[in-house]
């Protein structure tokens, strides 16, 4: 199995790496069935390379810094360990403190208690009165363990309450930003990449704290120890620092590694993820056996396991031979502290008494600072992944759009888009280029033209989800730049082209469309909407009703049709009884006679509303009072469906092709008999 060994894997490009670790080939341990190797360009299609984002900590410069910068850092994430704590539980948190504190004192207390029992037990004297007169430091050495072993207890369950806590406190912060942060941010696919390594970073909170409580308890015991070992003599304490050390540099290098390889697979690593989801969705269930995808999704799935796998291994391989070196020199750092105890011992500076206990306290300060470091490498890492979780959380709040005083008209009367350009992010072509519309109440205005040619995008930019780059969108002559973007959209019904069929009741399907509605007007408050739409006769015939479970991947979850659900998501927008209405292909999936009947009711709608419509059903549109023709993101042509059909366009030439479909029109294009 090829492993990819080259320790620079990690800052080449995608293109690099994919081509550098092609898919390991032979037969599949689970099924038996060789393995495809494949080119992941064919596959997935040419990647950007990770050209970097100006709001990303994505720690790259972890990769390069070395240990000293590292353990500069270590103040920074017990700060952040503290903060997370203290947001989740600060009475729990402040016990916990005090309480390890206490259990540090009592530990150092014991420490000498065993000073003293071991100078009464190697006294001069006779055996029984040297036995006597240890006993009361032996009770208290007892006693020190038994209250050592009760705090303990008690901080270990407050521990335990920590961890779910923070994890409601990190998650939270992030769906809330996620549900607020601008349509337009979910278009920018660095950013939805970020999200992921985002949500990976979020479950790393509660472990940062508790490698932190780690941390700071064998710290403590590590204290206790170093100031009896201070107190035996001056200078075994900075000799068990330094004997320290090397774990120190093992420990910074391993969680280096294994972030940076992190880093470097996680493209792999959602790609293992979405053709997982893929292979388990009921959506792709028909097309994979129908088209024998079985296979194939099986082959692409396991090389790239073993590529994660072959990554894991080297990562810790690597991570190994680091433990492995720090604990050889740390061995003969710790030789040295025992060769300076003999001398001391030998040149009688030191009493035997005073030397077993420096031997205890440098055993007892040793395994506290191996659980520490222990602590300290997951710490690292999990501080390292919390930080693509807190620049994602610092992005997305940069881009929650800002509230703003005024308010948007409440019945607008003109609605203007002017000189409107749009670029998606990170693409070249303008989805729209200069465009100028007007849209009245009391009119059916809409928009046509060929896919692509930017209709949905010019939707948008009027429902107030994107903001132009340039040009002005205006209500009444107020510049909606000017006002609480939440204002504008509270004014708008939308039925989008991708509807969401949320898995919950029929009843709150609708009742989304307005959800402070349905508290005030109360649960029947749904049912003109869904009459008017002709989801009614859709929703009455379910098993409970409007009461009926849609959510369709849990067990007595009901399934719609693609029309039935459209009628839902139509019913929303009418729900909602908003002064403009935007539908964008709201009869994709309707039948005849239902699309007859949501064009009647548009018709309605647009008396005493500005009602904006788009469809590819030209015959439709006909009545329309004004169309927009687009192209390319340009507005070519406007007028009545009359004016627009006395002139060669476009519309005149998509109109007849679509009309001739139903009747015996001749061909222009056709040759004369
Ligand atoms: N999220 C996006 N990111 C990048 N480009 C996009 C995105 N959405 C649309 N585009 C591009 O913008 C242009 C206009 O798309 P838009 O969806 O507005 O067209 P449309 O007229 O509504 O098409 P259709 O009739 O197929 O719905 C197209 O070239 C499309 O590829």
């Amino acid at each position: 199995m090829p492993v990819d060994r080259d320790p620079d894997a990690i800052s080449l490009v995608p293109a690099q790496r994919e081509a550098r670790s092609r898919p390991p080939e032979g037969p599949d341990p689970g099924t038996g069935a060789p393995v495809q190797a494949r080119d992941p360009v064919l596959t997935y299609g040419k990647e950007d390379d990770d050209t970097p984002r100006p709001w990303s900590r994505h720690d790259r410069t972890m990769e390069r810094t070395g240990v000293l910068a590292m353990t500069r850092r270590l103040p920074g994430l017990l700060r952040l360990a503290w903060s997370l704590a203290w947001e989740a539980d600060r009475i729990g948190l402040v016990t916990m403190v005090g309480l390890r504190v206490l259990s540090g004192l009592v530990e150092a207390a014991g420490l000498l208690a065993v000073a003293g029992a071991l100078t009464a037990v190697l006294s001069e004297g006779p055996t029984p009165q040297r036995l006597h007169d240890a006993i009361p430091a032996l009770v208290l050495v007892v006693g020190a363990g038994v209250v050592r072993t009760a705090i303990s207890l008690v901080t270990s369950l407050l521990q335990s309450r920590f961890g779910p806590r923070v994890d409601r406190v990190s998650i939270v912060r992030l769906l809330d930003l996620a549900t607020r942060t601008s349509v337009m941010s979910f278009d920018d696919p660095r950013f939805v990449d970020d999200l992921d390594a985002a949500e990976r970073g979020a479950a790393s909170g509660r472990q940062l704290v508790d490698n932190a409580v780690n941390v700071f308890t064998s710290g403590v015991q590590m204290v206790a120890a170093g100031s009896v070992l201070g107190v035996l003599h001056p200078l075994l304490l900075p000799l068990l620092v330094l004997s320290i050390l090397p774990d120190g540099w093992a420990t910074a290098r391993s969680a280096r590694l294994a972030h940076a390889s992190w880093l470097g697979r996680i493209r792999k690593i959602r790609r293992q993820f979405m053709l997982r989801n893929h292979m388990t969705d009921r959506d792709c269930s028909a097309e994979i056996r129908s088209f024998g995808l079985n296979r194939f999704l099986l082959d692409e799935y396991i090389a790239l396991a073993r590529e994660n796998e072959a990554e894991q291994v080297r990562v810790a391989r690597g991570q190994a031979l680091y433990r492995l070196t720090g604990e050889v020199v740390s061995g003969l750092a710790l030789g040295a502290v025992y060769v300076t105890l003999v001398l001391l011992l030998n040149a009688e500076i030191m009493p035997l008494a005073a030397a077993g206990t420096a031997v205890l306290a440098i055993r007892n300060g040793r395994g506290a600072l191996s659980s520490a470091l222990d602590s300290l490498n997951s710490a690292f890492e999990n501080f390292l992944y919390f930080g693509e979780y807190r620049s994602w959380i610092a992005e997305a709040a940069r881009r929650v759009p800002t509230p703003r005083g005024d308010m948007a008209p409440a019945e607008p009367a003109v609605v203007r888009v002017d000189a409107a350009t749009y670029t998606y992010p990170h693409t070249d072509t303008p989805a729209l280029r200069g465009v100028t519309v007007e849209l009245r109440r009391g009119q059916v205005v809409a928009f046509v033209g060929a896919n692509g040619s930017g209709k949905s995008t010019l939707a948008k930019i009027l429902a107030g989800l994107y903001e132009p780059d340039e040009g002005t969108v205006s209500w009444d002559g107020v510049d909606l730049a000017q006002v609480d973007p939440d204002s504008v959209r509270a004014r708008v019904g939308l039925i989008p082209q991708q509807y969401t069929q949320w898995p919950m009741s029929a009843r709150l399907n609708i009742a989304v469309g307005n959800i402070d509605r349905l508290a005030a007007d109360g649960p029947d408050s749904v049912i003109p909407a869904a009459t008017a739409t002709g989801a009614a006769e859709v929703i009455e015939k379910l098993p409970y009703g409007y009461d009926t479970s849609l959510a369709r991947q849990y067990n007595s979850g009901h399934d719609l049709s693609g029309g039935q659900w459209q009628r839902i998501a139509c019913a929303r927008a009418v729900y909602r009884d908003a002064p403009f209405l935007i539908a964008d292909e709201p009869s994709a999936a309707l039948d005849a006679r239902a699309e007859q009947a949501l064009f009647d009711l548009i018709r309605e709608q647009g008396r005493d509303r500005v009602v904006l419509l788009i469809t590819h059903r030209l015959a439709s549109v006909r009545t329309a009072d004004r169309i927009y023709v687009l192209d390319e993101g340009l507005v070519v042509d406007n007028g009545t469906h009359a004016e627009l059909m006395t002139r060669p366009g476009i519309y005149q030439e998509l109109f007849n092709l679509q009309a001739r479909q139903f009747v015996d029109l001749p061909d222009p294009a056709a040759p004369m008999p």
